[in-house]
């Protein structure tokens, strides 16, 4: 069992059954979900020798800012529900760790609380705001000014919930709100808001490319879009000025038919043609899934649930542990691949696991099947 599986056991055990429903599940009969990881299963490295790589360095360069790995924390809601210091922990082990935390708009700790919280272990730490467009457009321009304000470098906006995803888990526990004493605290104050109350998060199938050049047009912060599958999708969002394009499908939580994330980067790699970065989510908990998602075009790789167990399971050293995991992985394989830097990672070095196909051009001979080339 690796280190990862043993943080989720100890989350398990910890977490109100609820609770780790919601973190764990996924939509429907969960078969996106389960395709995350799956298809990282069916990939295999061809790794390369002789390359003296005996010097390495993990990091790179995403948008403004610098990670020390090529793994940023996914944005996830309601990290109070993990353990009481919630997103302040979260913020700070991403800020030892030197990678990217993406706060979540439903965060239970206000993102300025983050900021404060990252920027205390790392004067440069850097924090991203993940927001969803709301309705009221007076709305999201309020969330933009808050996420400029508390210190965030980058905006990711997450394009793959015209409707909530149905969580079969949820429904059949009846979660619907957060208990007494949590909120998302990023919705307070807002314009239409109950006074010292949250606003509700709405998710809407209204929105367009219209709205994304409104928002490009309001924020000078870069702009990542988050929860593209297809490469024509891909094309445009870079036709329309993103920053960066983010492969995932929300963990297996919105649309059940969707491919394993890993199985649409290829194509969104190719319409991207490296005029921007491209990061993908879902399913990724090994050094080598990491490994196989860089070579096959990503800049980096986020994690979701895996930073939940981790918080769950032990707060701030829980999340530091799965990240210093992943990093000493990730170290290790790109050394095994004869990998100097993430970018020494090609396509060409990714194989499915049942490559080749066996040999069986031309009939069986009395000899056997068709010649191996192994001396005789
Ligand atoms: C409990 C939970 C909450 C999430 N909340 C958000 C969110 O608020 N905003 C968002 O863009 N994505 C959200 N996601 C999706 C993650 O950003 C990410 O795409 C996904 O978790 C990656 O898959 P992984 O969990 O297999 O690593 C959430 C995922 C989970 C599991
Ligand atoms: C209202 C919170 C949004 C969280 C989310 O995106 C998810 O649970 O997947």
């Amino acid at each position: 069992m690796s280190r990862i599986e043993e943080l989720h056991d100890r989350a398990r055990a910890a977490l109100d059954p609820v609770h780790y429903d919601y973190y764990a599940g996924g939509c429907g009969a969960e078969a996106a979900l389960a395709d995350n990881e799956r298809a990282f299963a069916e990939l295999a490295l061809l790794p390369r020798i002789l390359r003296g790589n005996d010097r390495r360095d993990t990091g790179v360069a995403l948008l403004g800012d610098r990670a020390s790995l090529p793994v940023v924390v996914s944005p996830t809601a309601f990290h109070r529900l993990a353990h009481p210091d919630g997103e302040r922990a979260t913020a700070r082990a991403a800020a030892h760790a030197g990678t990217v935390l993406v706060t979540s708009m439903a965060a239970t700790v206000a993102v300025a609380e983050v900021t404060a919280a990252a920027r205390a272990v790392r004067a440069d730490a850097a924090v991203w705001f993940q927001v969803s467009f709301q309705p009221d457009d007076d709305v999201t321009t309020a969330l933009v000014r808050r996420a400029e304000k508390a210190g965030c470098t980058a905006l990711v906006v997450t394009v793959d919930t015209p409707v909530f995803g149905r969580r079969t888990r949820d429904e059949r526990n009846g979660f619907h709100d957060l208990p007494p004493g949590l909120a998302p605290e990023n919705l307070r104050d807002l314009p239409g808001a109950p006074p010292g109350g949250t606003l509700p998060i709405t998710m809407s199938p209204e929105f367009t490319w219209r709205h994304l050049r409104r928002l490009r047009d309001l924020t000078s912060l870069p702009v990542v879009l988050k929860g593209v599958l297809h490469p024509l999708d891909a094309r445009t969002a870079v036709d329309e000025g993103v920053d960066a394009v983010w492969v995932s499908n929300h963990g297996g939580r919105q649309l059940d038919a969707a491919p394993g994330a890993v199985r649409a980067l290829p194509r969104v790699a190719a319409a991207v043609a490296g005029r921007v970065p491209v990061l993908l989510d879902g399913g990724v908990r090994s050094g080598a899934d990491v490994a196989a998602a860089l070579a096959l075009g990503a800049t980096a790789v986020g994690v979701g649930r895996p930073v939940l167990w981790g918080l769950a399971a032990d707060g701030e050293a829980g999340v530091r542990e799965v990240l210093d995991v992943l990093r000493a992985e990730f170290d290790h394989v790109l050394t095994l691949c004869g990998g100097r830097r993430p970018g020494d990672l090609t396509a060409d070095m990714v194989v499915r696991r049942e490559w080749p196909p066996l040999p069986t051009a031309g009939p069986p001979t009395e000899q056997g099947g068709p010649r191996t080339g192994r001396p005789r």
